[in-house]
């Protein structure tokens, strides 16, 4: 029995890995692929990955195969700081305009083209690139950077550029959070090994908690030797980023999705969620059987 863990090689994943007991779960058979969100998606669709993050948009496109797991997401309310649209015009006139698309994510190239069709009734090209933001530009009137990318490209921002915080436009139009994020694990996964399945999802969950009872840190010392930025900066990054995976972000998922379906980008509606159930787990958890 052996389970692969996909772990998206972004910062804003790092509180559900940062206090991992890797060694006990690669005892245990687990191992880790870290990749982008849309390598991470792919290989979850063609079954080498079991379990871990995924683009929230993937789920709703492999529904009836993944389960969600409870408690757990990459959501904003307003803000996200790390998904921008960078545009050489104001975003109200990019009608007919070239944009570049990061070939990284799938919950964000989504949102972007909701915001701009749906909200501002815009009829853009778009075009998929690697995320290099000059190469982006090079031919594009914008380009949309999610991650560390979009964090770096803010930080050295030109000042002739716009920039537009897709978390806050979609707060301001909808009223709701946005999931980007979420934690899904491969049906046959649970119905082949749920008890190391179990194991895994408490170990993201107690991983998150002590994030979150730490305030971020020492994490965040890490993450300011490796990948630079002020310690004020990261602070506020993980403040604005909710990890749970509650009631309302749900409503502002299943929102998303709507939308999504509706401008064509999702075959199939999805208007309910499939999430492991955590009273089952606890139970479990309590007779031993995990
Ligand atoms: C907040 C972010 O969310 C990420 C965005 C994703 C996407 O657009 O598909 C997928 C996973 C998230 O970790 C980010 O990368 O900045």
């Amino acid at each position: 029995m052996s389970l692969v863990i996909g772990e998206i090689s972004y910062t804003n994943i790092l509180p559900f890995f940062y206090h991992l007991d890797r060694e006990k779960l690669k005892e245990a058979n687990c191992h880790f692929t870290p990749q982008v969100p849309a390598q991470l998606n792919k290989a979850m669709a063609a079954d080498q990955v079991d379990i871990g993050g995924i683009s929230s948009f993937a789920y709703a496109a492999n529904a009836g195969a993944y389960t969600l797991l409870p408690n757990l997401s990459v959501t904003s309310y307003g803000n996200v700081n790390s998904i921008f649209l960078f545009s050489k015009h104001p975003i109200e006139q990019l009608a007919a305009k070239k944009i570049a698309l990061t070939s990284s994510s799938a919950t964000s190239v989504h949102l972007l083209k909701i915001i701009l069709e749906h909200f501002y009734s815009l009829d853009v090209q778009y075009t998929t690139m690697k995320p290099d933001f000059t190469e982006m530009l090079r031919e594009h009137d914008g380009c949309l950077l999610i991650g560390d990318d979009a964090i770096r490209a803010k930080r050295e921002l030109p000042d002739n550029l716009y920039s537009y915080d897709l978390g806050e436009i979609w707060y301001k139009q909808t009223g709701l959070p946005m999931v980007y994020a979420v934690f899904a694990v491969r049906n046959e996964a649970i119905s082949k090994q749920a008890e190391l399945v179990g194991t895994v999802y408490q170990s993201f969950l107690a991983s998150k908690q002590l994030s979150e009872e730490l305030n971020y840190q020492p994490m965040i010392a890490d993450i300011v030797k490796t990948h630079g930025g002020s310690e004020d900066f990261w602070n506020l990054y993980f403040q604005q980023l909710c990890n749970d995976f509650g009631e309302t972000e749900q409503r502002g998922l299943l929102y998303f999705y709507r939308l999504a379906y509706q401008l064509g980008y999702l075959k199939h509606p999805v208007d309910k969620l499939v999430i492991w159930d955590s009273v089952l787990i606890k139970k479990m958890l309590a007779n031993n059987e995990m």
